[in-house]
């Protein structure tokens, strides 16, 4: 199957939507595959996925070689960057995936999907729908179980019954362990990163303003602003401003910046800005350019409407599943997914390891210690199953 339609865009916006491409055509380091149509969860549906994907090593013969990398809310299939001449786009995890790395190209072969909902590739709010017209208001509400869903298809059109793993941080530590609950037969090892069974109270309402300032930008449009030239990039940027401070630690942003002052502006009833404002000015202007403002509210809620225990009789009953080795890491100074969640995963799970990754950096920190995150996933991928704990 093969689709043509134009690919909407906002004036700055670099991100891409599904449906401008030939089916398997590659866009950089991305192809493209249709997986169908999709019964979501909460009722909706979508007459035909496009899934955008990137792979690095080879599938072996046995085709159990397969690992599969989850992004978080803002990241996309573009896990790794230079891979060699012509592929110098830095990915958002550089140095995890190569000969040698982690996860070790001439060994595994590594998958990694924009999700469900995105602005990457996959199908999302901006992708077109079967009127032609982009998706927008219309775009059905999907869940981290749908976008799993979604995941499984395209694992099976490449071929792979059972991942040897299933990682990712953050929303993608969500579709892990979702992975692991929905289909522990196929799942080897299930890595989860900074995050959480199910989303907490807290981070629920860390999200209720963010949603808020899109939704109420005037250039939001009740979410049809593709056609209008200018989306709402000032909400989106407060979005990301309230977001972000949740996504460092305190102790950081102290050390970093303290009082300072952005270089001359005098802050003090002088009119001018404080480091720390305009590092977050900094953050908004990089995702209005970068990221569609329909996706962030659908993978906001996407991700708020996380609990792996739903309709399975709780979260523990749920864990119980799990049949797999698990690996849980918290990075200690995450205050948004802090380690007693992970915690809390690891204790329902009797065959579970629970590491911790030091870090001044909070959240991000899953982002940012490649080294410790790459001792974690290197040790989870080269031991056998039942084997001793990580340290
Ligand atoms: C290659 C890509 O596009 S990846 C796209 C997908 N991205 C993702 O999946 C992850 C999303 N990214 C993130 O969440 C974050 O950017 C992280 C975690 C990677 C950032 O980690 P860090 O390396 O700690 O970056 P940090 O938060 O310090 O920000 C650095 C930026 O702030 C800027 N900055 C620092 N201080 C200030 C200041 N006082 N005023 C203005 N800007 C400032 C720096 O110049 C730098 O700018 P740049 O990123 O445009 O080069
Ligand atoms: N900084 C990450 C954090 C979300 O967990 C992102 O933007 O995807």
């Amino acid at each position: 199957m093969t689709t043509t339609s134009s690919t909407p865009r906002l004036s700055s916006g670099a991100w891409l939507s599904a449906g401008a491409w030939r089916e398997g055509d590659p866009v950089g380091d991305r192809r493209f595959v249709s997986v169908g149509p999709v019964e979501l969860e909460a009722g909706g549906r979508l007459p035909d996925v496009t899934v955008a994907y990137e792979t690095w090593g080879t599938l072996n013969e046995a085709r159990d070689n397969a690992i599969l990398v989850e992004h978080a809310l803002t990241g996309d299939s573009h896990v790794s960057g230079p891979a060699g001449p012509g592929h110098a786009t830095p990915g958002w995890w550089d140095g995890l995936i190569g000969p040698g790395c982690p996860f070790d190209t001439d060994r595994h072969f590594v998958v990694a999907a924009n999700v469900l909902g995105g602005c990457q590739g996959t199908t999302g709010p901006a992708s077109t729908a079967p009127d032609g017209r982009p998706w927008g208001s219309r775009f059905p509400f999907v869940t981290i179980r749908d976008q799993v869903a979604v995941e499984a298809r395209l694992a099976e059109l490449l071929g792979i019954e059972r991942w040897n793993a299933v990682l990712g941080g953050s929303m993608g530590g969500m579709r892990s362990l979702e992975w692991a609950v929905t289909h522990p037969e196929r799942v080897e090892t299930a890595i989860v990163l900074a995050s959480t069974a199910y989303a907490t109270a807290e981070q629920i309402a860390w999200c209720q303003p963010q949603l808020l300032a899109i939704r109420s930008d005037p250039a939001f449009h009740g979410g049809d602003y593709y056609e209008r030239g200018a989306g709402p990039e000032q909400g989106l940027g407060i979005a990301r401003r309230i977001a972000h401070v949740t996504y460092r630690s305190e102790l950081e942003l102290h050390e970093r910046f303290g009082r300072l002052p952005q270089g001359a502006e005098q802050p003090v009833g002088g009119g001018g800005r404080y480091a720390v404002e305009s590092y977050l000015d900094h953050h908004a202007g990089k995702i209005a350019a970068r990221f569609d403002a329909n996706s962030y509210l659908v993978l906001t809620e996407a991700m708020n409407s996380h609990d792996v225990g739903r309709d399975r009789g709780g979260v523990a009953a749920a864990l119980r599943r799990v049949m797999g080795r698990l690996v849980v890491a918290s990075v200690d100074s995450d205050r948004l997914y802090p380690p007693r969640l992970s915690e809390e995963i690891a204790a329902a799970v009797p065959h579970a390891e629970h590491v911790s990754i030091t870090s001044p950096y909070g959240h991000d920190g899953f982002l940012i210690e490649t080294e410790q995150v790459g001792a974690i996933l290197r040790q989870a991928v080269a031991r056998p199953a039942g084997a001793e704990e990580i340290r």
